[in-house]
């Protein structure tokens, strides 16, 4: 909480109206609570009484922007709203884990091997190897160029309740344990995708966009034809870092071998990335193949 005192001396609050701007105007961490900002625009001589400001308010990431009017000019204040790390995160770890790191760096992760069995295997194989023109080019949430190349398709609903059910079957002795419904399992979102010569997906996190945000775990299973037909495409998982109250790359990673038939669950605010892959023969069959998602936690 800052002193009104102490920001009158530091600080000249300026009308804002671009997003850009709003984010420039955080940069400063002035952080003002709401009460805060009406006191410090009722220091103007020439502000309005308080029964004629409105204000409202919106978030973005883990940043609760405000605005309020007086008469036909906005203000704009910025809130960071605490960060929850979900305790139930290394109950989930002792259920899953057949292999996990909670060493040097700093990343958690859980790793299942062997996670689908041959009979499974094979009807996926099954399927994908009629389901080449289904896959179409993938495109980054942000609409930019040059993030990201590689192949995705929805699932077919057989695959998909099966694979749900094999990791809900891991997740479920959690979710009954865990004591509040708003972190009870929700939706869980699937694809499956294809990784080629050249292909890859740069740093990106999976929840950091309005329509993402109740994702709080990412897994990726992967598999592909032995012996391995591609080089490249490790999973690049960055340690967490906060910045100017946003979620960054820390400076240290972990590179995670996409081992066949193996499935990986990670926090899905963490950034990664998934690094270029060399695949010699270009072939689809060559591909490295994932199907890969996101479980969103339950809305009341
Ligand atoms: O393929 C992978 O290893 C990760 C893919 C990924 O990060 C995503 O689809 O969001
Ligand atoms: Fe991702």
């Amino acid at each position: 909480m800052h002193k009104l005192s102490s920001i009158l001396v530091n600080f000249d609050l300026k009308p804002l109206n671009l997003i850009k701007t709003i984010y420039d105007f955080s940069r400063q961490e002035v952080l003002l609570t709401e009460t805060e900002l009406f006191q410090l625009l009722q220091s103007f001589e020439d502000c309005p009484p308080r029964e004629s400001l409105q204000s409202s308010s919106f978030q973005w990431r883990n940043l609760l922007f405000s605005q309020v009017s007086a008469g036909n000019t906005t203000y704009w204040y910025s809130q960071q709203i605490p960060i929850q790390i979900n305790s139930n995160l290394s109950g989930i770890a002792n259920h899953l884990a057949v292999e996990s790191s909670t060493g040097k760096p700093d990343i958690l992760y859980w790793r299942i091997l062997d996670f689908l069995s041959p009979e499974k295997l094979q009807q996926l194989w099954n399927y994908l190897l009629t389901a080449r023109s289904q896959f179409n080019p993938a495109h980054n949430s942000a609409g930019l160029n040059n993030y990201r190349q590689s192949l995705f398709t929805a699932p077919p609903p057989e695959i998909y309740s099966e694979i749900s059910e094999k990791i809900l079957g891991a997740l479920i002795p959690i979710a009954d344990e865990l004591p509040n419904s708003s972190q009870e399992i929700g939706e869980i979102e699937m694809q499956i995708t294809a990784h080629n010569d050249g292909h890859y997906y740069k740093i990106h996190n999976d929840n950091g966009s309005p329509d993402t945000a109740t994702r709080f775990l990412t897994y990726v299973y992967y598999f592909y034809r032995q012996p391995k037909p591609f080089t490249g495409g490790e999973l690049r998982l960055y340690e967490l870092a906060i910045k100017d109250g946003f979620y960054v790359a820390g400076d240290r990673y972990q590179d995670i071998e996409p081992l066949h038939n193996s499935l990986i669950v990670f926090p899905s605010h963490y950034m990664h990335e998934v690094l270029p892959i060399r695949c010699p023969s270009q072939r689809f069959e060559d591909s490295r193949f994932t199907v890969n998602g996101w479980i969103r936690v339950a809305i009341d």
